[in-house]
């Protein structure tokens, strides 16, 4: 039997758990965390995405800033928003919407966050800390992944894992992520040869493509768990780069979409900001534990 993992639920146990977190640092008249959405442009995914944060914000009781740039603005106009807000004590955390538009050099503004208000954890620092295993703000979807694997109760230490996909936003940090964990893993990629031959012995399979429905059957290992992190609108609504359908019996247990991964990496989004201001608040002693909270696993 193949389980469906809820990530709405898991998501929703988080963010519950970051809203009493923040309740109760406020009453000990401590610091709001406050989070800038930075979009630029006005794709319409992305402008759904960046109010849907922003909502998350405000729900979990922190405080919402947020700049909307023209499609036509230059690095340079970009890049003194992001320095404003760097500068600015009452923003804890800032989030460059991706994609950007034109010939924006994503990877430079993102530089541009400081490691510490880096949300998102996609900058050059905050990869580097998950790579050496220290603290620091970790990427969201793929963090959100963990805590669904967790939240289903997969063993991770000496498991196989496949990450299918080698993006800077999920599969290379989903492979940081899972091998701290003691996962053993192996990274596909466009140029894998045989791609069933590395996912199929995989007790872990993550795929994170943008490559509709490309795993199958063919791929898959008796009772694995497999994550989709893909999304995409079909006239059938959205579906992801797993034919879940087709896995049913098949896969131990699997992520939707939608309602698996992607409530989830607003809800890190949260987490993340919180340990932001917590970081702040302490630069000295960065919080020793997992970028998680408490509250977000499971009980
Ligand atoms: N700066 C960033 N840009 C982007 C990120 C990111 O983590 N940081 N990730 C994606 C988009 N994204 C958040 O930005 C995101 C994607 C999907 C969801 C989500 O909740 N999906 C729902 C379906 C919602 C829908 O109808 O589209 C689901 O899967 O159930 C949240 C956030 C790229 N850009």
């Amino acid at each position: 039997m193949t389980t469906t993992i809820d990530g709405r639920k898991v998501a929703q146990r988080i963010r519950t758990g970051v809203a009493e977190d923040v309740a109760r640092a406020a009453r000990l008249g401590g610091p709001v965390p406050g989070l800038a959405t930075i979009l630029v442009g006005d794709d319409p995914a992305s402008t759904v995405y960046v109010a849907a944060k922003r909502r998350a914000v405000r729900e979990a009781g922190m405080r919402d800033f947020h700049r909307s740039l023209p499609a036509t603005s230059t690095h340079d106009q970009v890049a003194a928003v992001i320095d404003e807000l760097a500068l600015d004590p009452e923003v804890s955390g800032i989030l460059l919407q991706l994609p950007l538009p034109g010939a924006l050099d994503a990877a430079a503004l993102i530089d541009r966050i400081p490691v510490g208000k880096d949300a998102d954890g996609l900058t050059t620092a905050s990869a580097g800390l998950l790579t050496r295993g220290r603290f620091g703000l970790r990427p969201c979807t793929p963090s959100g992944v963990i805590e669904l694997l967790d939240a289903a109760r997969v063993p991770l230490r000496g498991a196989h894992a496949a990450v299918v996909g080698w993006g800077e936003l999920v599969g290379r940090p989903m492979a940081q992520l899972l091998l701290r964990r003691g996962a053993t893993v192996t990274v596909a990629h466009e140029h894998t040869p045989d791609l069933a031959a590395v996912t199929r012995p995989a007790d872990v399979l993550v795929v994170a493509t943008g490559v509709l429905g490309l795993i199958g059957p063919e791929h898959v290992k008796p009772g694995a768990a497999v994550i989709d992190v893909g999304i995409h609108r079909t006239d059938r609504g959205l579906r992801g780069d797993v034919r879940t359908a087709e896995l049913d019996g098949i896969a131990g247990c699997i992520t939707p979409v939608p309602g698996g991964v992607g409530p989830m990496t607003i809800a890190m989004l949260m987490v993340n900001t919180l340990q932001a201001a917590r970081w702040a608040a302490d630069p000295g002693t960065p919080p020793t534990t997992p970028p998680t909270t408490p509250a977000a696993l499971p009980a």
